[in-house]
This record gives structure tokens, sequence and C-alpha cells, in this order.
């Protein structure tokens, strides 16, 4: 279970998250937003990777930012950060391999897990390249790989198909719909396509705050036309319309 309780953030005297509230135990639950409306600050915040200026985070109960309880938080989750820094010498298996160990598994189980991840992302034949030899949505799959390698029951996941071509973008879909069986998956997105695919739930943020959270059943229903295949992109856009009028 992954709570987030009142979380606001700030860069400097800008505001990136405005008092955010949401708990999650199982699915696939989908943050979509247009571009600067806090998605990456909220994932990093869920991820373990940014301290909330305000608010709490909660895995489980353990409150992910509390000295004590936050080593039993961290590994439960795993983030796919958009972006990660590597050495470009390191071979695709050992970084994954250490990832993995170094989120607690044993070094043989890691090495196992970090075979398997890498399979799942269609890089098996890459687990010995150098990081440095690999193409920007090869990179985007071996972030991917180190995410699930350490089988957190928790995955959080930004914009997990940018930089993807077609085919590997529906083969992420449906890794993150099998993934999705028997854990959390939150991931953020601004392709509504991808969403429709795999969300049980989408949350839309605009500008730091929440503007819908719903099945995509409901929101389709908020479409002028409910029916018209292109009823989560058309609500979607409405809602943040009407979030923008709202603030003027
Ligand atoms: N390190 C930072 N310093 C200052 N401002 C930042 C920083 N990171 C993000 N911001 C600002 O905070 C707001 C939210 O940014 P964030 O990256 O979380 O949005 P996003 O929805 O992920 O955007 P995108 O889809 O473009 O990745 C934006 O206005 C952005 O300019």
């Amino acid at each position: 279970m992954l709570e987030l309780r009142e979380v606001s953030h700030e860069y400097g005297r800008k505001t990136a998250l405005n008092t955010i509230s949401l708990s999650a135990s199982g699915g696939v639950v989908a943050l979509v937003g247009v571009n600067g409306a806090g998605k990456s600050t909220l994932m990093s915040i869920a991820g373990g990777a940014l301290r909330p200026a305000h608010g709490s985070v909660l895995v489980d109960g353990d409150d992910l930012y509390r000295r004590g309880s936050r080593r039993h938080a961290l590994p439960r989750l795993s983030i796919m950060p958009q972006r990660f820094s590597f050495s470009p010498r390191l071979r695709t298996h050992e970084f994954v391999n250490y990832l993995a160990y170094l989120k607690g598994m044993s070094w043989r189980a890691a090495f196992v897990s970090a075979h398997e991840a890498l399979e799942l992302v269609g890089l098996a034949d890459r687990k010995n390249s150098r990081l440095g030899s690999l193409s920007g949505g090869m990179l985007r799959r071996v972030a991917l790989a180190q995410a699930i390698a350490s089988n957190p029951q928790i995955l959080i996941l930004d914009e997990p198909t940018t930089g993807l071509d077609p085919a590997q973008r529906a083969g992420v879909r449906r890794l993150v719909k099998t993934v999705s069986a028997d854990r959390l998956v939150v991931l953020s997105s601004h392709v509504m396509e991808d969403v429709e695919a795999v969300a049980d739930r989408v949350v839309i943020l605009h500008e730091g705050s929440f503007v819908f959270d719903g099945d995509l059943t409901e929101l389709k229903a908020r479409a002028p036309q409910a029916d018209s295949p292109t009823a989560a992109e058309d609500s979607f856009l409405s809602l943040i319309e009407s979030a923008v009028e709202g603030i003027r």
C-alpha cells in the first residue's frame, strides 16, 4: 500500500505540487498531465528519490522519509526515473545486477533476477554490452529492467514509453499489465493511448493539483461524446481547459 498524505513541494518560489493525497494498493495507476504539471516531481517523491517539502509518503504504514522507517519502506519499491546516471563502461547485466543487490537482494539472487529482468524488457542479447554503446530506447529499457529486478511490491515508472519505437512501446505496455497482476504500478504519461491500454485508474495532474481521479469509464463519460474513440483524450483536454479557466 502506497499512501501520499498532503504532499506539497516547491522549487524556490515555484509550487510544483500542491497538497496531494493519494492511496493505492494494486493495479495500474496512471498519472497524466501536460509538460510541467508536476508528474516527475510526484514520481520522484513517491519513489523515495525526493523528500517532499511538506507531507509524508507511507509504504505499508512505514514513512519513506523518516529515519528508522525509511530502511523498511525503501526495499518495497523501485523507481524507473526519466533520466539516470551511469558509468558508460559498465555492462548492462552488471549494472542491473548491482542495483538489485543494493536493494537488499543477495548477490546470487540479484544475478539471476537481473537476467530475468533483461529478458523481460527484450535486452537479453545486450546483457554484455557496455551501457555507453546502447541507444536511448535501450537505455530506457535498462532503466525499466533495474526497477523490475528487485521484485518490488510497488513500481514507480516515470514515462516508461518515452523514446521507444512502436513495437517496444507495445512490449512495455504488455509488461506493465503482466507485472501489475500482483503489485502496484504507478506510471506517468502524457500519451493517452498508452494510458488507455494499461490503466485501471487515471489521475490527472494539472499545475500541481489533481483535477480528476477515477477509472477510464468515468473519464470517458466526461467527454462531450462518451462513445467517441477519442473520448479519453477529449475529456483530458476539457478537464485541463476548465482547470485553466478556474485559475483565471
Ligand atoms: N529542479 C527544478 N528546479 C526548478 N524548477 C523545477 C525543477 N524541477 C521541476 N521544476 C518545475 O516544477 C514544475 C513541475 O515539473 P515536473 O518536472 O515535475 O513536471 P512534469 O509534469 O514531469 O513535466 P514533463 O512532462 O515536462 O516531464 C515545472 O514548472 C518545472 O519547471
